[in-house]
């Protein structure tokens, strides 16, 4: 835990950047952005317009209400230039939403990358709710949302639980070293 928080504290306090976090509704975004900002889940209710967040220590600001629906697609293409990270969130449990969730996620994932201003962005995809039983698994995650055909974006995968915390580390890590490079 000592050794996150170093690692927290480094990234926020040698950086500036801005991180966008997008997905469907109820994936646990809010979730995440409480573990990176609070250290523990809360409790959360829909998030109605935007949540932003500053981590400790730093200013630096995380917001995850950029649900991917129509509007808010529309919506994205706009703010989204402002932002240097972009973080996908994909539902991993509910074996018979995945096919919907992934569709419409590939969908919208890539009519944002075709937006050449979101070129170059490090892109981060979730699987969260790995906990729950029978969930998706990082091959058919990567697969379904045709990640091997993005070239435009450096990305990564990270699959976990938002509620337990187990996957915040490869989180930070992340956005450390993605950091360092910009
Ligand atoms: N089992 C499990 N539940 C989780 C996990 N992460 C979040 N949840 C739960 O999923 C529900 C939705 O979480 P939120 O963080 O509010 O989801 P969101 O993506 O912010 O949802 P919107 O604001 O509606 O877009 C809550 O009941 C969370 O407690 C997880 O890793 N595992
Ligand atoms: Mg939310």
């Amino acid at each position: 835990m000592g050794n996150l928080l170093e690692k927290l504290y480094l990234f926020i306090s040698n950086s500036k950047l801005e991180k966008c976090m997008v997905g469907l509704e109820n994936l646990g975004k809010t979730t995440m952005l409480n573990q990176l900002s609070m250290g523990e889940p809360s409790f959360t209710v829909p998030t109605v317009r935007l949540n932003v967040r500053t981590l400790k220590k730093g200013g630096v600001t995380m917001n995850d209400k950029f649900n991917i629906d129509q509007r808010g697609a529309i919506m994205l293409k706009g703010v989204m230039q402002q932002y240097f990270f972009l973080i996908l969130q994909i539902q991993t449990q509910q074996l018979e939403i995945k096919q919907a969730s992934l569709g419409t996620s590939k969908k919208e994932l890539h009519n944002l990358l075709d937006n050449k201003s979101l070129h170059n962005i490090p892109l981060l995809v979730i699987g969260n709710k790995i906990d729950v039983n029978p969930h998706l698994y990082e091959k058919y995650m990567i697969e379904g949302l045709n990640l091997d055909y993005i070239t435009s974006n450096v990305w990564a995968v990270a699959m976990g639980s938002a509620s337990s915390g187990n996957y915040i580390t490869q989180v930070v890590d992340w956005l450390i070293e993605k950091s360092k490079k910009l």
